[in-house]
């Protein structure tokens, strides 16, 4: 998979080259790009933004920039078909979730158009769905200063799921979320601490037990934390949980 970031803070991407996602790229896993928007300006002030039209607080991110870095780098490229999907984090956007990032996770060519300030120029969105896939996509109900952290957040939780990239791959299998659920509690040595004690199932070697164990407590923590998780499951995951008892 490649992976371009356009942004004007190009040092915020810096995470993405370590750790995991780091390895990835050695292993050619990934491949990251990130460009920093200031290339594409016209002016001696590298300006970016603008004054919105109808007035209002804050600045826009201006078409005439956003539109030859967008031509640039979403060109296309040798071993890649097709145009990228070009995804636009936004507190406007479809909800960010486990979901999606499995879908993004199947594009061979992601391209993040970083905003900041209000936003960019509605045209810059509407001329690019004339020729590529747009996403525009929240991260949460809340207000960052930019897409930046929201670029962190989609690529980290796309990237692992990238074959090879978890030391085991049935991690991701087991997320929460990846079948509707939250994920219960877990435990490691020692037996006991704090006078607190491991659930005796958890050391019953009874590995029928431990499933449908580790089932309810899943049950139960997402009924006290996200009911709205349980009322969205459908029969086929609880039929896909049942078949792992
Ligand atoms: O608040 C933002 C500002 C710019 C770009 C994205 C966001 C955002 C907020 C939540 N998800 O994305």
């Amino acid at each position: 998979m490649r992976i371009d970031v356009i942004t004007i803070f190009p040092e915020y991407l810096d995470p993405l080259r370590a750790a995991l996602l780091g390895k990835a790229v050695d292993k050619g896993l990934l491949e990251f790009g990130v460009h920093d928007l200031r290339n594409w300006t016209h002016d001696v002030h590298r300006a970016v933004d603008d004054s919105p039209y109808g007035g209002g607080p804050g600045m826009v991110m201006k078409p005439e920039v956003w539109g030859p870095a967008l031509d640039e780098v979403c060109a296309p490229r040798p071993g890649l078909a097709g145009p990228p999907t070009l995804v636009v984090p936004t507190p406007a956007g479809h909800r960010f979730d486990q979901r999606m990032a499995e879908e993004l996770a199947e594009s061979p060519w992601l391209v993040f158009a970083c905003g900041r300030y209000e936003g960019i120029d509605e045209r810059v969105v509407e001329d690019a769905a004339d020729r590529m896939p747009v996403r525009e996509v929240s991260i949460g109900d809340y207000v960052l200063v930019g897409g930046e952290v929201a670029v962190l957040t989609m690529v980290e939780a796309v990237g692992r799921l990238l074959p090879g990239v978890l030391g085991n791959p049935a991690s991701a299998q087991e997320d929460s979320f990846s079948d509707g659920l939250l994920e219960g509690p877990s435990y490691t040595r020692p037996e006991v601490w704090q006078d607190r004690a491991v659930p005796e199932v958890l050391r019953s070697g009874n590995h029928a037990a431990i499933r449908r164990w580790r089932r309810d407590q899943s049950l139960i923590r997402t009924f006290r934390r996200r009911p709205d998780l349980l009322a969205a499951l459908d029969a086929d995951a609880l039929d896909k949980h049942d078949r792992k008892l």
